[in-house]
């Protein structure tokens, strides 16, 4: 969270002590006798989204597995955080870039989208109008960032996780109101549209008041997303920071889609991040309903 200045990078041989001098820096100590050899293979990864929507705790999440709760700070400027992750047993290295979503901050993000091989667009499924502010952001996004980067939607704070949503009454089948409570809010909208109809899902009383009523909410989880995916092709996915639902699997498919893109001959067949994520994420859900 601090402000953004001067870029300096570190060069030298392997060995001589790049990476210990940058950790003596960011984190006052020095790690002895740890010494792995910085890999060579490294992508940016820029976090984007309205001010709220879950950037920073998407970023820890990954980075340490931990969720922040309680105070909200927002973001100032620029910060950033580096984590490696194997992609078909190749390290690939991520440097991800946490932007301020508040207006404010524009003119300081612009300055970096060039450098960002890849995109991570976050809303808040709760609140509709950082929904409403996707097409403005995929508008800096083609004036600022590169012509190929690799753009993905997150819908994060998924329905669940937070006990924001219950149902108008009691489901029948019970094992029903488990199931939701389980799902994102596209499936939640398909099990409540199987025949089940009077009954919705609530936002508890009070819980936010920047959104027009829940029923808006949930529909931008369907049928606004489903427009806007089929006219910008984006990939999409609803994850939550809070609970780590599809946090690994957004930066594993965009780890993977640049490892790919960077090393692919011309005659291999070209990776389908849609498809990955559609079949990841089928794995981590399919036995949500059991
Ligand atoms: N329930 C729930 N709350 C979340 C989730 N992600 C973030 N939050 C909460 O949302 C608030 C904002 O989160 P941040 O990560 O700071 O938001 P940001 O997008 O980085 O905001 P800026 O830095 O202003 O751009 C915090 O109070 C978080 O605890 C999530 O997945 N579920």
């Amino acid at each position: 969270m601090s402000c953004p200045g001067v870029r300096t990078i570190l060069v030298g041989d392997s060995g001589v002590g790049k990476t210990s001098l940058l950790v003596q820096f960011d984190q006052g100590k020095f790690i002895p006798g740890s010494f792995s050899a910085t890999v060579g293979i490294g992508f940016t990864v820029m976090l984007l989204g309205d001010s709220g929507v879950g950037k920073t705790c998407f970023l820890l999440q990954f980075k340490d597995g931990a969720f922040l709760s309680g105070t909200f700070i927002a973001t100032v400027g620029i910060d950033f955080r580096n984590k490696v992750v194997v992609v078909d047993g190749v390290k690939v290295k991520l440097q991800i870039w946490d932007t301020a979503g508040q207006e404010r901050f524009r003119s300081v993000t612009h300055a970096y989208y060039r450098d960002a091989q890849a995109l991570l667009l976050l809303y808040d499924i709760t609140s509709k109008m950082s929904f409403d502010n996707i097409r403005a952001w995929l508008t800096e996004i083609h004036e600022y960032a590169q012509k190929d980067v690799v753009i993905m939607l997150l819908g994060n704070k998924i329905l669940h996780d937070a006990g924001y949503w219950m149902p108008s009454r009691v489901p029948e089948p019970p094992w029903l109101l488990d199931a939701l409570r389980a799902s994102t809010a596209v499936t939640c909208l398909q099990i409540l549209g199987q025949g089940r109809e009077g009954m919705t899902l609530k936002p508890r009383p009070g819980y936010r008041d920047d959104s027009e009523g829940q029923e808006g909410i949930l529909v931008i989880a369907t049928d606004g997303v489903v427009l806007l995916l089929q006219e910008y092709g984006v990939p999409f996915m609803e994850t939550s920071a809070k609970t780590g639902m599809n946090v690994e699997l957004a930066f594993l498919a965009i780890a993977k889609e640049l490892k790919q893109r960077a090393g692919q001959p011309l005659d291999e067949p070209h990776f389908q991040i849609h498809e990955y994520i559609e079949s990841q994420k089928k794995k981590s859900s399919c036995c949500a309903f059991s």
